[in-house]
C-alpha cells in the first residue's frame, strides 16, 4: 500500500554466538569453537502507515532493539524483507538517513566536546536543513525543550536530563518523516518527560510523523501511542489498536487494598504489587466480583485495612499478566 512507511516481512534474526564447551579445556575450545544460535526474531511480520504512532513493547530480550536496528540498515537480518520508505534500509541507507530521526537509549549523536548549539548547528548543515523555516523549528524546539540556557555548554558537562532534551532535538531538528526512539525517555524527569511526549504528539499530529517508539514505561506507551506491537520471544504477540488490546482484558480489575503487606489469595484473585503500606491485586471478575472481594478482604488478613480502593487498568498490569500466563504462574 502506498501509504506504507515501512514493511517488514517473514524477518526473522539469529544470532551466533560464541560458547564455551565447559567438557573441554581452554586451547581446544579457542581451536575449536562451538557456536549457540540465539533466535532474536522468528518470522515477524507488520507495516507501518505514515502518521501512526506505534508504542513498539516487549519484555527484555524480546526483539525490539534487533528490530529497530535493522530498519536502521545497521544490522542484516538473517532473511524476511524490510522496507524503509520504499527503500531497503541495508542496501539504500544514505536515501533514508536524511529522512528519518533516532534516539537509541545510550547512543549520542552529539559532539561530547562542543557547545550544544554546535552540534545543532553541524547536524543541519549535515542535513542541509538551513533554510529559514529550519531555523524557526530548530527555535522551536530549543524553546520547547528548554535548552536554551545551556546551548553554550559543551555537551559533556550537561546533566543526562539536559542532554537527553539535546538528543530529541538532535533526532527531529532535519524534520524526519519516520522517527525512532528506542527507551528515549530513561533518566528523564516527569517534567522533561511530560515535554518530550508532549512534543512528539504536537509533531505527529502537525507534521504527521510516523513514530515507532520503544519504551519499558508502559504509561508513557499508553500516553503517545494509538497502536501496539507487543513482541514476545521474537513474535508479534498483538498488533493493533491500542485501547482494543486493552478492552480484551475488561474483565481484570485493579484493587488496591490500603494498610496491608499480607493477603491471602483465593482464586481469582493475583498479587500485583506489594510495598510497605499496600498490595495492589487484580482480580479476575469472571471467577470473584469487585463488590465480593471487598467483602471478603477482612478475613483474607489479620492486618487492619485502612481502605480499599479500585484502580483504572493499565497496560502494565495486562503485560504482566500474559507474562505470568506463559511463565505457568
Ligand atoms: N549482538 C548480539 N549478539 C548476540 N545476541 C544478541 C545480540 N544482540 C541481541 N542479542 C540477543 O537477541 C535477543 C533480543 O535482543 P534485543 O536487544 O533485540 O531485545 P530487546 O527487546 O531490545 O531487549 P531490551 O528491552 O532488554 O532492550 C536477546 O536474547 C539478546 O540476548
Amino acid at each position: 500500500m502506498e501509504n506504507e512507511l515501512i514493511t517488514v516481512k517473514q524477518v526473522t534474526m539469529n544470532y551466533r554466538v560464541r560458547e564455551a564447551d565447559k567438557s573441554r579445556n581452554k586451547l581446544s575450545n579457542f581451536l575449536h569453537p562451538s557456536y549457540r544460535t540465539i533466535n532474536a526474531l522468528a518470522n515477524i511480520n507488520f507495516q507501518v502507515r505514515a502518521g501512526d504512532v506505534l508504542g513498539y513493547v516487549g519484555e527484555n530480550g524480546a526483539g525490539k532493539s534487533t528490530t529497530i536496528k535493522i530498519l536502521l540498515g545497521i544490522l542484516r537480518k538473517t532473511s524476511g524483507s524490510v522496507t524503509v520508505l520504499g527503500h531497503d534500509p541495508m542496501a539504500e541507507r544514505k536515501k533514508i538517513a536524511p529522512r528519518v530521526g533516532t534516539l537509541m537509549g545510550q547512543k549520542s549523536q552529539l559532539w561530547w566536546e562542543l557547545p550544544l548549539q554546535d552540534s545543532f548547528y553541524f547536524l543541519q548543515k549535515m542535513y542541509q536543513r538551513t533554510d529559514h523555516a529550519d531555523q524557526i523549528w530548530l527555535a522551536e524546539l530549543v524553546e520547547r525543550l528548554q535548552v536554551g540556557s545551556f546551548l553554550k555548554q559543551p555537551v559533556r558537562e550537561l546533566s543526562l536530563g539536559q542532554r537527553m532534551r539535546g538528543e530529541f532535538i538532535a533526532a527531529l531538528l532535519h524534520q524526519p518523516e519516520i522517527v525512532f526512539l528506542d527507551e528515549p525517555t530513561l533518566g528523564l524527569d516527569v517534567a522533561t518527560r511530560a515535554a518530550v511526549l508532549d512534543l512528539l504528539l504536537q509533531i505527529n499530529r502537525e507534521k504527521r510523523t510516523t513514530i515507532l517508539y520503544t519504551s519499558h514505561e508502559m504509561a508513557d506507551v499508553e500516553k503517545i501511542a494509538n497502536r501496539l506491537l507487543l513482541l514476545e520471544q521474537g513474535q508479534v504477540g498483538y498488533d493493533g489498536d491500542l485501547d482494543r488490546f486493552k478492552d480484551q482484558y475488561a474483565a481484570y480489575q485493579r484493587v488496591a487494598v490500603q494498610g496491608v503487606t499480607d493477603l491471602k489469595t483465593i482464586p481469582g484473585v493475583t498479587i500485583y504489587q506489594r510495598n510497605n503500606t499496600n498490595i495492589i491485586c487484580l482480580l479476575d471478575q469472571r471467577l470473584i466480583t469487585t463488590t465480593a472481594f471487598i467483602q471478603q478482604v477482612p478475613l483474607l488478613t489479620q492486618q487492619a485495612v485502612k481502605g480499599i480502593t479500585v484502580l483504572p487498568n493499565n497496560l502494565e498490569m495486562i503485560l504482566l499478566l500474559r507474562a505470568q500466563r506463559k511463565g505457568g504462574a
